[in-house]
């Protein structure tokens, strides 16, 4: 199973992440949330990533310069907002692996998917948030589930949004998802992980 931990911000918090054997860790690029790193914090938790670990840079319709600086601190580039091809085109300027999130609320908003096949390596499905919210994701929203049954998913993908430690394993044994995302439900406020909480997440997507 693998297992990306999200917004992570201190060393302490991404220490936890890697001993509970996280196989992503996600670093936020977004100046609106609470989770923003600025670029010396990040590269200082980056060096403390082992190379087994993927480091997870997430952006919302990021400009040039910002992915140009944060690029060479992370191993894949998770984009909101992006069409597929804004993503095509940091695919292959920054020839890193790239992720677009998917927003859904309806079955409706999974006919964006196709459109990524050939600009992304892999979709990450994520719970749309209100057109008037602060951020596109890492709101602790969840999707119906049951949308995704008999879904023809064009590429691999993850399974996001308001995933916790008491619904990762059904979440997982309903989706058969084989990569599980999770910021907030991690978290004992906005922005501010709880090491328990991120052991535990863990322990039940590995069971
Ligand atoms: O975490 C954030 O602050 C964030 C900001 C902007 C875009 C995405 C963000 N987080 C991503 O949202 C999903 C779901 O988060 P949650 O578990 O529901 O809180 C996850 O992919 C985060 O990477």
């Amino acid at each position: 199973m693998l297992v990306k931990i999200c917004g992570l911000n201190t060393a302490a918090t991404l220490d936890a992440a890697l001993a509970g054997g996280a196989s992503h860790v996600g670093f936020v690029f977004f100046p609106p949330s609470p989770r923003n790193l600025d670029f010396d914090t990040a590269a200082q938790l980056a060096a403390r990533v082992p190379d087994h670990v993927a480091r997870v840079g997430v952006f919302v319709d990021p400009d040039d310069l910002l992915l140009e600086r944060a690029a060479p601190l992370l191993d894949v580039i998770q984009l909101h907002k992006a069409t597929p091809a804004r993503a095509a085109a940091i695919r292959a300027k920054l020839g890193k692996n790239v992720w677009a999130a998917v927003a859904v609320k309806t079955r409706g908003d999974l006919d964006a998917a196709p459109g990524f096949v050939g600009a992304v390596d892999r979709l990450l499905y994520d719970a749309k948030t209100p057109e008037d919210a602060a951020l596109p994701g890492g709101m602790g929203l969840r999707f119906d589930w049951s949308l995704l049954a008999g879904f023809r998913h064009p590429l691999p993908w993850a399974l996001s949004g308001g995933l916790d430690p008491d619904n990762v394993a059904d979440a997982i044994a309903r989706t058969r998802t084989a990569l599980v995302d999770v910021s907030s439900g991690v978290e004992s406020a906005p922005g501010v992980k709880d090491m328990d909480k991120i052991a535990r997440f863990l322990k039940a997507a590995q069971s």
